[in-house]
C-alpha cells in the first residue's frame, strides 16, 4: 500500500543561505521519500508564488497535510497533486506557497518510487521511457542578478553538444569552467563566483564571449569533441518598460536593437543556446527572433513560459521560441510539469530541465530529465549542491544500461 500515512514539513537552508521548504512524505507500508524546494532570483512575473518559508510551511500544514495523509497514494501522482492544488485553491499556488508545494509533489513521488523499489526516474518514466541522456548545459561565467558588478548577461553556458555520454559531457563542462579561470589568471582578471558557482569577473559581455570560445575551443580539442556555448541572456532582467529599451552598462538598446544584436551574436559564436533574449511579455519580438535564427539554435523560453502550459500554448500559436525551460518551481506540482513538458515534446519544441539559483542537495530534476526523455539539462558545472544533481546523472546513466 502507498497510503500517504505522514507529511512533515521543516524548514533548511538553501544554497544562499535562505530558509527553503523540505518535506518528507511516508507511506503505510513504509515508503519514504524527501524532497526541499529551490528558489530563484531571475523570477518571472508570471511563476506561481513562494511564500516566506515559515508561512508556506503553516500553510500547507493547516489545509494541504489533512488532505494527503490517510486519503491519498504516493504513487498516484495526479491524486497526491490534485489535493495540493484543491488545498490550495487558487491558480498559483499563493496560499500554501509554490515551495511547500513543489516539496511535497517531489517527495511523494520519491514516496512511490520507494514502494516500488525503483529508481525515481523509472517511476516517473515508466517502463518504456527511451534510453536518451540529457546534455547539460553549465554555467561557467555570468552576473545579472546572480553576481554584482560582472556582466550584464546573466549565464555563459557550456553546450558539450557532441559528448558521446553523459558523465564526459558533465566532465567535460567542468574544464571549461577550470579553463575560464585559467583564462581569467592569465589575463590577470580576479573573479570570485556568482549565486550558481560561475566565475563573476568585473568583465564586459565582449570579453565573456572572448573568453568562453577561447575556453571552449581549448577543452573541446582536448577532449575530442564538439563544445558550444550559449546564453541566458535573463532579458526581462534588464528591460526598462517606461523607456522601452534594454539597459545594459554602457548603452541602452530598443526592441529591435536587442534582436538584431542577439541574432549577430549567434552567427558570430554559433551560439547553440539563447534563453530568455527578450522581455517575458513580448511574444511578438520572441516570434522574430526564432523565425530569423530558430533553425540554427535553440531560442528558449525560460520567465516567458514559466513552465505553464497556457503561456506556452500562447508561443505556440504565435511561434515564439523553439524550446523551453522547466522548472517544477515555477509551477508548483510534478504533474503541471509533465503537461507543459508533454504539450512541448507533442509540438517538437526542446525541453530543458533546469535547477534555480537557489538549491539545495535535492536531485529530483536530474530523474526527472532523465525520465521524460529531456534533450538538455540546465544545472552549473561546480558547487556541491549543482554537483548533487550531475552527480545523480552519472550514477542514473550507470544504473540504467
Ligand atoms: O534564470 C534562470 O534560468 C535561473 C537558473 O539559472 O535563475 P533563477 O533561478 O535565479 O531564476
Ligand atoms: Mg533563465
Amino acid at each position: 500500500m502507498t497510503q500517504i500515512s505522514s507529511v512533515s514539513l521543516r524548514r533548511v537552508l538553501d544554497s544562499r543561505g535562505n530558509p527553503t521548504v523540505e518535506a518528507d512524505v511516508l507511506t503505510e507500508s513504509g515508503g519514504f521519500g524527501r524532497a526541499a524546494a529551490p528558489s530563484g532570483a531571475s523570477t518571472g512575473e508570471y511563476e506561481a508564488i513562494e511564500l516566506p518559508a515559515n508561512e508556506a510551511i503553516a500553510n500547507a500544514r493547516e489545509h494541504a497535510v489533512p488532505r494527503l495523509v490517510d486519503t491519498v497514494y504516493a504513487g498516484d501522482q495526479r491524486a497526491v497533486d490534485g489535493a495540493l492544488r484543491a488545498a490550495d485553491g487558487t491558480d498559483n499556488f499563493s496560499e500554501i506557497g509554490a515551495n511547500s508545494a513543489v516539496a511535497i509533489s517531489m517527495a511523494a513521488a520519491k514516496a512511490g518510487a520507494d514502494v516500488l523499489g525503483a529508481p525515481l526516474y523509472q517511476h516517473l518514466g515508466g517502463a518504456f521511457r527511451g534510453d536518451n541522456f540529457p546534455i547539460p548545459l553549465g554555467n561557467v561565467i555570468g552576473g545579472g542578478e546572480h553576481a554584482k558588478d560582472a556582466t550584464d548577461i546573466q549565464e555563459f553556458l557550456a553546450a558539450p553538444v557532441g559528448a558521446p555520454s553523459v558523465e564526459e559531457a558533465v566532465f567535460a563542462n567542468a574544464k571549461v569552467h577550470g579553463e575560464a579561470g585559467n583564462i581569467l589568471d592569465e589575463r590577470g582578471i580576479g573573479a570570485g563566483k556568482g549565486d550558481e558557482g560561475a566565475w563573476a569577473p568585473p568583465i564586459s559581455d565582449a570579453e565573456a564571449f572572448e573568453i568562453m570560445e577561447e575556453a571552449t575551443s581549448r577543452v573541446s580539442e582536448a577532449v575530442g569533441f564538439e563544445i558550444r556555448f550559449g546564453l541566458d541572456v535573463a532579458a526581462t532582467e534588464m528591460y526598462d518598460e517606461d523607456s522601452d529599451s534594454y539597459v545594459y552598462s554602457d548603452e541602452e538598446k530598443s526592441t529591435d536593437e536587442q534582436i538584431e544584436y542577439m541574432v549577430d551574436l549567434v552567427e558570430e559564436y554559433d551560439l547553440a543556446y539563447v534563453e530568455d533574449p527578450l522581455d517575458e511579455n513580448d511574444y511578438e519580438a520572441f516570434a522574430e527572433i526564432t523565425e530569423l535564427v530558430g533553425d540554427r539554435t535553440m531560442i528558449c523560453g525560460d520567465d516567458l513560459f514559466v513552465t505553464n502550459v497556457s503561456r506556452l500554448e500562447e508561443g505556440i500559436e504565435t511561434g515564439a521560441g523553439n524550446s523551453i525551460l522547466i522548472k517544477p518551481n515555477q509551477i508548483g506540482s510534478l504533474s503541471d510539469t509533465f503537461d507543459a513538458i508533454e504539450l512541448a515534446v507533442r509540438n517538437e519544441y526542446k525541453t530543458i530541465i533546469s535547477h534555480r539559483s537557489g538549491e539545495t542537495e535535492d536531485t529530483t530534476i536530474a530523474h526527472l530529465a532523465v525520465a521524460t526523455d529531456a534533450d538538455y539539462i540546465k544545472t552549473g558545472t561546480v558547487a556541491g549542491e549543482r554537483t548533487a544533481k550531475l552527480n545523480e546523472l552519472i550514477r542514473i546513466a550507470e544504473d540504467a544500461v
